[in-house]
């Protein structure tokens, strides 16, 4: 059914009840806010009619605001026309002849909120939330939102609520004067919601026009100096270039200082403006690509049924071992933890422990829910209980033989239909399964440290592996509360495949002379959590050597074999674990530049390179004079352009499911700043083309020294960028041209 409106009219009490309808959220379509115009029209106009509710249709909505995907349309010029949903909510929601009361269970955000803050009045049940969520969409409300909700909570709190983009409980909703009655019960809704419309009907309750209200928000110098408070905020916690929140706050001043018409005006302005900036593309591209990762073309749509998982059986109760038990406890599945002695077994259980007492102590979860979840864990040190298994996580080592024994071992003591995955980050799942007759059910499990926190599941499958164990895994992923990425079985698979060359090209940096500080500075300046270096660190300088070394093995016409690594190694400085790397560490983690620390090493491995450029040297000598005076962006482009021809390579390959599945995986794994879309949608928002121009002259700038590989942009760059199509497109719209590639 297309989204619409409904009602229904209590002929007896003239109250009538108007439906927001659009499962599974109520979302505000373009037509459903024509038919909410044209019956909301109606209604005020029949004279039987005393007084107005309206509702979310459906158990989990009022309604999640205005129709995300609506945005891409208006993004690229295609979207709907919309009534002028401000004029209407004034004239007909909040000023109009009959009393308004919205009546909200579950979600009433961003848009919906709008619609329920026009109303007279809000009543809501005591699990809703209300709140203006449209800052983390990369726009800012546009059916007066900036307007109303400061009106109604004061310019401080509606300042917090819009910036964090942090909705608020119902109770707290009505502490703060958002909403007018909290019920307990779902069904005490609608009777209480009729009782304040004909009270307001009958005059005994007074009507609220929150757009009317001055209480709150006081007089214009004080509005401005709140407000300015508020820019102090936005300035210490937005990146350089993000606009849209200091944009927002021009909006609640001009409503404060000028009045409200002023400020509907403004917002309508700023709202036009910011919904066509790369930063929204980008949020409202992760958003809605995020909700996607878990459809998969073939398996989810195949008319199988996922299996629940009751039981989940883990090999290894080191870090990630007991943060992936400590992860399918919370989430009520029963975990068998298997480690080689008592002693193993006893320090994970006690890790799975002190991951979820962390959560007591910080007030998240209750004692008994503690109990709980520690009770659905058993230990062993055999294969006791592994019978009982739905699926199987290996988390040992990285080594081949140990996981080929352990699995060999698996397909004898499980059952026939219990799946076998492992947690392996580099190795080939078709080997680490080469010793069973069980590859149909052997998958990759590949979470990220730590694993009761990071979202990412990054879920690996082979050409065996049977449709309905990709189907249950996924459905795993989700009960856990991951997002799940389904991709295929390559070296570093797709995160750490598409992540290679952001270290090697660091690397190749400092060893021309470039300091290692300001290339994380500026890294980090671009988005990302930490440096190539600072993240080098952390995940310990020997993985690094060992990593590296599997990728210079594998794609060798594009790596770069620094010798960085591998001196910081033998110098004893391997990150974090010994509290020193590129980076001094302090006792409470701390990180200082080692600076002269790491002189020495950082000039041998500069003089490697030299060595290895003997015969070129005059170009290397230039090479080291143009990349001496580049800028933050060239540096910028340095790193993350080859990442975009990584990527684009893994999606041309099919490794993923859709493009934006890499810029998910991309997003929840290494922190690649959403408000940049991921690897492949900045590429596509700055221009394939554009962005093969600029790997093609830095490989033609290292080809002189023999380096040019590292940067030549792949086949499926190049045909996207000469057929003027997305990266995102690209297998779709090159077609044949993709079986040449
Ligand atoms: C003019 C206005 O000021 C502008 C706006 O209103 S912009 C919109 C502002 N609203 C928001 O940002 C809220 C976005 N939604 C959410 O935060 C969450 O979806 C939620 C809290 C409502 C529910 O979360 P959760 O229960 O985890 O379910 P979730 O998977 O996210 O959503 C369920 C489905 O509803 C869809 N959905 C949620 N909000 C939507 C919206 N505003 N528009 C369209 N679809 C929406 C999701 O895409 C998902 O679809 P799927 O089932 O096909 O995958």
């Amino acid at each position: 059914m297309a989204p619409s409106t409904y009602y229904s009219i209590d002929s007896q009490s003239g109250v009538a009840l108007l439906y927001l309808s659009n499962p599974p959220v109520n979302a505000l379509h373009p037509s459903l806010l024509s038919s909410f115009a044209e019956n909301m029209a109606l209604l005020q106009a029949d004279a039987s009619v005393k007084a107005i509710i309206i509702t979310g249709d459906g158990p989990s909505a009022f309604s999640a605001g205005f129709d995300i995907p609506q945005f891409v349309k208006t993004q690229s010029g295609s979207g709907a026309k919309l009534p002028d949903v401000n004029a209407m909510l004034t004239a007909l929601v909040e000023n109009g002849p009959k009393p308004t009361v919205a009546a909200i269970k579950g979600s009433a955000l961003g848009g919906g909120c709008e619609v329920a803050m026009a109303t007279n009045a809000r009543v809501a049940t005591a699990k809703s939330v209300l709140g203006l969520p449209e800052l983390q969409l990369g726009i800012i409300p546009g059916f007066g939102g900036t307007q109303r909700l400061p009106r109604l909570v004061g310019i401080q709190k509606a300042m917090e609520m819009m910036l964090t983009s942090k909705p608020l409980k119902a109770v707290e909703a009505k502490n703060r004067g958002l909403v007018d009655v909290v019920v307990a019960n779902d069904d005490d809704l609608l009777p209480a919601a009729k009782q304040l419309a004909l009270a307001m009907a009958n005059g005994t309750t007074p009507r609220t026009c929150a757009l009317s209200k001055t209480d709150k928000i006081g007089p214009p110098m004080a509005a401005r100096a709140m407000v300015q408070l508020g820019r102090m905020q936005v300035a210490k916690n937005t990146p350089p270039g993000m606009k849209h929140p200091s944009m927002c706050l021009d909006a609640i001043l001009v409503g404060a200082t000028e009045g409200p018409e002023a400020g509907i005006k403004k917002e309508a302005e700023v709202f036009a403006e910011v919904v066509q900036h790369d930063v929204s593309k980008s949020l409202v591209h992760v958003f809605l690509s995020q909700r996607l990762t878990s459809k998969i073309r073939g398996v989810t749509d195949s008319g199988l049924r996922p299996r629940p998982m009751k039981c989940v059986a883990i090999i290894g109760g080191g870090l990630m071992g007991s943060g992936i038990a400590t992860a399918c406890v919370l989430n009520g599945i029963d975990v068998v933890l298997k480690e080689v002695n008592q002693k193993f077994l006893e320090g994970g259980m006690q890790r799975v422990a002190a991951n979820l007492m962390s959560s007591v102590k910080k007030g998240r979860m209750t004692k008994e829910k503690y109990e709980q979840c520690m009770s659905r864990l058993k230990g062993t040190i055999t294969y006791e209980g592994f019978d009982r298994a739905d699926m199987v996580i290996e988390a040992a080592l990285e080594d081949i033989g140990l996981k080929q024994k352990i699995f060999a071992e698996l397909e004898q003591v499980c059952r026939k239909d219990c799946i076998l995955s492992t947690n392996t980050s580099t190795i080939d799942i078709n080997v680490v399964g080469a010793k069973t007759n069980a590859i149909n059910r052997i998958i990759g499990n590949h979470f990220f440290s730590p694993a009761h926190i990071m979202k990412l599941l990054e879920i690996i499958k082979t050409d065996s592996t049977d449709k309905q164990v990709i189907l249950d895994t996924i459905a795993f992923g989700k009960a856990i509360k991951k997002v799940p990425v389904v991709v295929g079985n390559c070296t570093g698979f797709a995160v750490n495949r598409v992540f290679f060359p952001y270290t090697m090209a660091a690397c190749l940096l400092v060893d021309l002379g470039v300091d290692p500080y300001r290339i994380d500075k500026v890294i980090k300046a671009f988005g990302m959590p930490m440096g190539p270096l600072r993240l080098a660190d952390l995940v310990g300088i020997e993985v690094g050597v060992h990593v590296g070394g599997q990728f210079v093995q594998n794609f060798s016409d594009r790596t770069y074999a620094s010798e960085l690594m591998h001196r910081m190694r033998d110098g004893d400085r391997l990150g974090e674990k010994n509290k020193k790397g590129f980076y001094n560490y302090d006792a409470k983690r701390r990180a200082t530049p080692a600076g002269r620390d790491v002189e020495a090493i950082l000039a041998a491995s500069g003089a490697a390179l030299d060595a290895k450029a003997a015969n070129t040297a005059a170009q290397l000598r230039q090479i080291k004079q143009k990349v001496r005076s580049f800028s933050d962006k060239d540096i910028v482009d340095f790193i993350m352009l080859p990442v975009v021809n990584e990527s684009s390579r893994v999606v041309a390959e099919g490794i993923v499911d859709k493009a934006s599945d890499l810029d998910i995986a991309s997003v929840l794994s290494m922190g690649f700043p959403p408000y940049r879309g991921g690897p492949i949608k900045m590429a596509d928002l700055r221009g394939a083309a554009s962005v093969r121009d600029r790997l093609a002259s830095f490989a033609a700038m290292f080809t002189p020294v023999g380096l040019g590989g590292f940067f030549e942009p792949c086949d499926y760059l190049q045909s996207c960028a000469r057929a003027g199509v997305t990266l995102a497109d690209g297998r779709s719209a090159l077609g044949t041209q993709m079986a040449r590639l």
